[in-house]
């Protein structure tokens, strides 16, 4: 089956919530954040994006059945206090789409953006056809300026078939460990990937798409490896150890986001180690989108049991430990490395 004008719509969607996250982060102000009921933070452009996906998605497939499975939802901007925060994201869309100019129509309102946040609410599962909306990962890289993305994909029958990552920071050109990279220079880049049919990339602002593949190391002393920026979302002392094992040389690469996946897609590094403190469960939108992009350009992503990653149980992954990715040829010696690392741990349980 091809999911082409799905795709079309996808594109489109991110990439114009790219459009709204830039303008914010680019006059981003104090009062523009706020912090959900978890202490995590949420922007306006978070809601924004949100809103402007479904609103987006909404246009383009008019005649499909639409159910979303998004990380915001819109009750904190109904209580009091909200309504000024609501405008600020109103306006935001409102300019975006008057900007782009593809749809005709009168101002959204208030209440329009306040449902279309809440289409955001569904369960996911098995049977049916959900999108999956991260509509800003990595907030905390945003609130930095550095790595964030709009992670969006599609479930069909608990199988994820399209993801579209919109990585606004994120240069062209291969990115390493030294360079810190300017915000004003970059068009940033759209990562895509339909099931069968490989992942591109191309510019945000609508360059030619380029296939793109992982890197073909077998060699771990060659290949670097990629990890959270925030210490609080994965151990880095746990991830030091499987590179140790592994013989990987090279430090770790730091960034923030499921830009890490359509960075390791291209070949930028050859492995992802995600390894959250105990208790903490994983979210679908954290990795459907990410999830494609990297298999279909023929990296493997599993958890630390080497399982692929089952989408199909509604809002949460139920993992086994961590997330892990790389090659195919390197993921053998991966999971030994996790296997070995894992359990000195747990006979030392500060790692
Ligand atoms: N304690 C924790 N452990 C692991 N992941 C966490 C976490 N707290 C938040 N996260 C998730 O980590 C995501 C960012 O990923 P990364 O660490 O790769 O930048 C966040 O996405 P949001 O920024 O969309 O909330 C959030 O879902
Ligand atoms: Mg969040
Ligand atoms: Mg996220
Ligand atoms: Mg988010």
């Amino acid at each position: 089956m091809s999911y082409e004008k799905e795709l079309k719509a996808a594109k489109k969607a991110a990439s114009l919530a790219a459009q709204l996250c830039q303008k914010v982060q680019k006059a981003l102000l104090q009062s523009d954040v706020h912090s959900k009921s978890d202490k995590s933070p949420v922007t306006v452009a978070d809601y924004g994006s949100q809103a402007l996906v479904s609103f987006v998605l909404g246009k383009e497939l008019p005649t499909d059945s639409f159910s979303m499975v998004a990380e915001e939802d819109s009750a904190d901007l109904r209580e009091d206090g909200g309504q000024e925060t609501l405008e600020r994201i109103t306006k935001l869309i409102n300019d975006t789409l008057s900007s782009d100019g593809s749809y005709d129509l009168s101002p959204l309102s208030g209440e329009d953006v306040l449902t279309a946040i809440d289409s955001g609410k569904s369960e996911g599962g098995p049977s049916g056809r959900h999108w999956v909306l991260d509509p800003i990962d990595g907030t905390k890289g945003f609130l930095r300026g550095d790595q964030y993305a709009i992670a969006l994909a599609l479930l069909d029958e608990g199988k994820v078939v399209l993801g579209v990552l919109a990585c606004p920071n994120l240069p062209l050109q291969p990115i390493g460990n030294s360079e810190k990279h300017s915000l004003q220079c970059q068009a940033g880049c759209l990562f895509f990937a339909e099931v069968g049919g490989g992942t591109h990339m191309q510019s945000l602002d609508g360059s030619l798409s380029t296939k793109v593949h992982v890197s073909s190391t077998e060699n771990p002393a060659e290949a670097s490896f990629f990890e959270s920026y925030e210490a609080a979302h994965s151990l880095h002392d746990l991830s030091s150890s499987i590179a140790t094992k592994l013989g990987v040389q090279a430090p770790p690469v730091r960034i923030d986001s499921q830009a890490k996946y359509g960075a390791l897609s291209r070949g930028d590094g050859a492995i992802y180690l995600r390894f959250p403190h105990k208790g903490y469960r994983e979210k679908i939108w954290d990795h459907a989108a990410g999830c494609i992009v990297v298999s279909e350009a023929g990296g493997v992503v599993t958890d630390a049991g080497g399982n692929p990653l089952d989408f199909s149980k509604g809002r949460f992954l139920d993992l086994d430990t961590g997330i892990i990715v790389t090659n195919k040829k390197l993921m053998p010696l991966l999971l030994k490395a996790v296997r070995d690392a894992l359990s000195e741990s747990q006979a030392t349980p500060s790692l």
